[in-house]
């Protein structure tokens, strides 16, 4: 099988373990941190070689205190959680505008969901909503809005864009994230970022063994 495994910086991804998987044809690609370089690098991607299935590791920041630092999680849906106005203290995104309308390809009422999940999440990952912003969260209002209005367990900076691009391309796909920090927390120490992307990559290298 030809699998592409896509993560937004070198840091998140240990090539000479992911290399060690059996049995598929690996490609490796750097998206770039954002939506913007990780959805144009995936589309590039994706029109080159058409890979049998995309996988995007990354570590993420968690709303949800019931999952542990370092635990690693498989995506479900994902939301565009920045696009949109902030006014009279009431976040309105793009379906609340009305540039887009609910359930319009590639969106299933307001989220890009992976509809094969099932069939990728071959380790029985929990599975988890995330949104995607191009600003990393940090103000309480808005840790409150995202997790309220997107019913947001993670946040990560490219989520949404591997969502939008494999549904329009028709490309099976898998986001899998590694929660390294609890969204709102600036005190890097608090942070479990090697033990995240430690267990990020052995939990891809165990899917890539198990995935036929
Ligand atoms: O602020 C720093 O100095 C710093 C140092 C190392 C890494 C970071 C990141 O924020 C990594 C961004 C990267 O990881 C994903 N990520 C991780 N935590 C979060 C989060 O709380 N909210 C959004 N994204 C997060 C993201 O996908 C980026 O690619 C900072």
């Amino acid at each position: 099988m030809q699998i592409t495994i896509a993560a937004a910086t070198r840091l998140e991804l240990k090539e000479d373990m992911i290399k060690q998987s059996n049995g598929h044809d690996i490609r490796i690609l750097y998206t770039g941190v954002g939506i913007l370089p990780s959805a144009v690098s995936i589309t590039q991607h994706v029109l080159q070689h058409k890979p049998d299935l995309i996988i995007q590791m990354g570590i993420a920041g968690c709303f949800d205190s019931n999952i542990g630092l370092a635990n690693v999680v498989a995506v479900k849906k994902e939301s565009l959680g920045d696009t949109g106005v902030q006014e009279n203290g009431e976040w309105k995104d793009v379906f609340d505008m009305g540039f887009r309308q609910k359930g319009e390809m590639p969106f299933s009422d307001k989220y890009l969901v992976n509809e094969t999940i099932e069939k990728y999440n071959v380790l029985q990952l929990p599975e988890v909503t995330g949104v995607t912003i191009n600003e990393i969260t940090t103000e309480k209002a808005r840790i409150k809005m995202l997790q309220g209005k997107y019913n947001a367990q993670i946040e990560s900076m490219e989520g949404a864009a591997l969502h939008y691009v494999c549904q329009l391309f028709n490309i099976p796909f898998i986001q899998i994230r590694a929660i390294s920090n609890y969204i709102g927390e600036r005190d890097k120490t608090k942070w479990k970022l090697k033990e995240a992307v430690a267990s990020l990559n052995e939990t891809v290298l165990h899917m890539l063994n198990k995935i036929e």
